[in-house]
């Protein structure tokens, strides 16, 4: 059996008398694009912190690629690609010249750091752009030069806070291509932190973090199979008179939101095909939708994902 790219055992942490983790445990196979998703002050930073070996470990245990953050920081260090949420390129100089200052902190030099820099900066679409002062560059471009720099060592795993924090969507779906070209390409193990329920859908599995617990771990779709049953909305120009007619004549509860109609089941088309035998004439439009990781997080932990947590 291959090792794992990631194993944490029983992490804890506290800040103070705060405890931002409690006991996490989990692995990471080589290979996966993996998501830790949760809300603010979930523990996704503290996480990512100790993963980095930016913060020392104090309660549990991490080995990344089988070396513990703990005795073999340096070791680890060379195994890890890190791109930080707070910037980290010097804006006055330019794209290449980020990338070379970077290559001198790792000894990379000649042939082998002419060879990275040309399939960076290809791969990452910044061929035309790497004579630009980076203060000239687009959120979007700075990001992937980031990531250029993070990649130069050619780790085996690559680990990115927040990476999608302002970007707009192309901006995002170009690093996406990134990612998934270093995981399907070059077998890097990818694992990023996000609070955005949309990105965490595009992980090989997600770890669900809230107030420093680990409340679900598994693929997207398996997350959302196990809350089972199914969401229909109807778009009605009489909701109360829909809700009440569901109600009396087919034993359905279902509650208006956002001027829709909306009702949980079991089995949806059959509970579609029984609202359009009875009430046709109230539904104008009518979907049906399986349960999103937001109903995940509200199922693990009785709230919003965008609810605050007072701490
Ligand atoms: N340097 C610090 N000192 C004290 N408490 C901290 C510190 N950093 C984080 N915390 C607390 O630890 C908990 C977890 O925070 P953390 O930043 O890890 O969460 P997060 O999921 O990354 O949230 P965000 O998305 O807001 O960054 C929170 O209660 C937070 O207030």
């Amino acid at each position: 059996m291959s090792p794992r790219a990631v194993s944490i055992e029983n992490v804890s942490h506290f800040y103070g008398k705060r405890q931002a983790l409690n006991e996490v445990t989990l692995s990471i196979d080589p290979g996966e694009i993996f998501v830790f998703l949760g809300p603010n002050g979930g523990g996704k930073s503290t996480l990512f912190r100790l993963l980095s070996t930016l913060m020392p470990l104090s309660h549990g245990e991490i080995n990344i690629l089988s070396r513990s953050v703990r005795t073999h920081q340096h070791e680890v260090r060379q195994q890890i690609g890190v791109v930080f949420q707070m910037p980290s390129l010097d804006k006055k100089l330019t794209v290449l010249e980020n990338i070379h200052q970077q290559a001198a902190l790792y000894g990379i030099t000649g042939a082998l750091l002419k060879e990275r820099t040309a399939l960076l900066l290809d791969k990452l679409e910044l061929e035309d752009r790497k004579k630009d002062i980076v203060e000239d560059l687009s959120g979007g471009l700075r990001r992937r030069v980031e990531l250029a720099k993070g990649m130069l060592h050619s780790p085996k795993v690559l680990l990115l806070d927040e990476p999608s924090t302002g970007l707009d969507p192309a901006a995002r779906q170009a690093m996406w291509r990134y990612l998934e070209f270093l995981r399907t390409d070059q077998g890097v193990t990818v694992i990023l932190t996000s609070h955005l329920l949309e990105e965490a859908e595009k992980a090989d599995r997600i770890a669900i973090l809230d107030q420093g617990q680990l409340v679900a771990l598994d693929t997207p779709d398996a997350l959302k199979d196990k809350i089972g049953g199914a969401t229909i909305t109807i778009r009605s120009r009489q909701p109360e008179a829909l809700i009440e007619k569901l109600r009396d004549e087919l034993n359905l509860s279902a509650t208006e939101v956002s001027e829709l109609v909306r009702l949980e089941t079991e089995d949806g088309p059959a509970t579609i095909r029984m609202i359009m035998q009875t009430a046709s004439d109230l539904v104008d439009a009518i979907t049906l939708a399986k349960p999103s990781l937001e109903d995940v997080f509200i199922a693990m932990t009785g709230r919003q994902f965008t609810e605050e947590v007072k701490s």
